[in-house]
């Protein structure tokens, strides 16, 4: 059997900041996990280095199911990102090294293909509609099937989801968090106003998709998804906070456009009532933050049952390692439905080489035995930890308000 002989946690910042899990066997194999927090990323490196990697050595690298019990019941404390991003990092570099040591990718470990490639959506951000669908035409024009459109709302200074950047948004950055102004009404109004000239500017062949970002009471979340019906939106995403599971209810009361959350969620617990009432329509809990492949294949299992598919999270703080083990998740799980691909910036490409790749809106993770990712080290230790925060938001009275 090929035993753990030693896992070191490995901090980098190549644009922005990214943990990642390296577990070698005896037998010289290795296999990477991400542990990415947003914002919180060293609370998980300490975990791992502290309190986990201490109870991996000498363990059996096959016993993929046994390690992950092992450290999500043997913890005693359940759940919660910081543990369950750590238990995903050690389950995801359990499965690389399994697919090294069979010769074979992740993939055909799960079950094999069960679709040419997983169709991604891109994220077209302006601080107008007009850039903003501008942006969406590039997006369509390089073959993406599906696209999400935000744009900046007129009486507000900065819109969740835009940036300066053309391609990558990286909203995490400050020594303290930035703090941004929302409006609630303002934000009504003008929504429904991107998606009628989406259409009129796209055409009725492109998935369009939106973000909310929790930013809605349930009530006013029925309203958007009732006044974005003729729109025919893939999804509407991050409606409302999720933390109160029976709130979806009364969206799903009072429109047909199709519902999305979970990036947040660490567990199956999260999502139990969503899925099991119906009040979703895709799940998007994702492998890094919500205990790795093999709890993300048990929560697709129960919303397989319930005709709910997978959207996994796959934002640019999530790495190339997880946007792998998503692919190939995602390529073999029966009720896939899209996977969110923003792109890396090329520096974080050239620290973490791989073997996925985009094809006219689909995405493979590629053939390579494993999750088909590299860690270049030396190229990573020339990029140090750079401490950084996500926004908060405020209403424009000054009440918290989610961001
Ligand atoms: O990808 C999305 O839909 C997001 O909302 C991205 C988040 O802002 C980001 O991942 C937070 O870390």
């Amino acid at each position: 059997m090929p035993k753990i002989r030693a896992a070191r946690v490995i901090v980098t910042c190549p644009g922005r900041n990214f943990v990642t899990l390296k577990i070698e066997t005896d037998e010289g194999v290795y296999g990477l996990g991400d542990a990415t927090l947003n914002g919180r990323e060293l609370a998980v490196a300490s975990y791992l280095t502290d309190h986990v990697i201490p109870c991996l050595i000498g363990r059996d690298a096959h016993q993929i199911e046994d390690i992950w019990q092992y450290l999500y019941k043997g913890a005693y404390w359940r759940r919660g990102p910081v543990t369950m991003s750590a238990v995903a990092a050690v389950d995801t570099a359990l499965w690389d090294i399994k697919g090294k040591i069979a010769g074979l990718p992740v993939y055909q470990l799960l079950g094999g293909a069960s679709r040419e490639g997983c169709m991604v959506y891109g994220h077209a951000n302006g601080t107008d509609i007009e850039e903003t669908l501008d942006r969406a035409q590039e997006y369509v024009d390089q073959g993406y099937k599906a696209v999400r459109l935000q744009s900046g709302v007129p009486g507000l200074a900065a819109t969740y989801g835009v940036s300066g950047e053309r391609f990558y948004y990286e909203p995490a950055k400050g020594s303290v968090p930035d703090e941004t102004l929302w409006s609630t009404s303002k934000y009504l109004r003008h929504a429904p106003k991107l998606f009628e000239r989406g259409r009129e500017v796209l055409g009725w062949d492109v998935h369009l998709l939106h973000d909310v970002h929790h930013r809605l009471t349930p009530i006013e979340a029925g309203r958007l998804g009732k006044d974005l019906e003729p729109y025919r939106l893939f999804w509407l995403e991050d409606a409302t906070p999720a933390e109160n599971q029976a709130g979806f209810r009364l969206i799903r009361q009072h429109t047909t456009t199709p519902l999305a959350v979970g990036e947040v969620f660490n567990s199956v617990w999260d999502a139990k009532q969503l899925i099991e009432e119906q009040l979703i329509d895709y799940i998007r809990a994702t492998v890094v933050h919500a205990g790795g492949i093999t709890h993300l294949r048990r929560i697709a299992s129960l919303a397989d049952l319930y005709q709910v598919r997978t959207g996994c999270h796959g934002a640019t703080d999530l790495s190339p390692v997880s946007m792998a083990a998503a692919l190939h998740f995602g390529l073999s799980v029966p009720n896939f439905g899209i996977q969110e691909y923003m792109r890396h910036t090329p520096e974080t490409d050239a620290v973490f080489p791989h073997a996925y790749r985009f094809e006219r809106g689909l995405m493979h993770p590629g053939e390579a035995p494993g999750l088909g990712v590299e860690l270049d080290e030396a190229l990573a230790g020339t990029y140090a930890y750079k401490r950084a925060f996500l926004p908060v938001n405020r209403l424009e009275d000054g009440t918290m308000w989610s961001w």
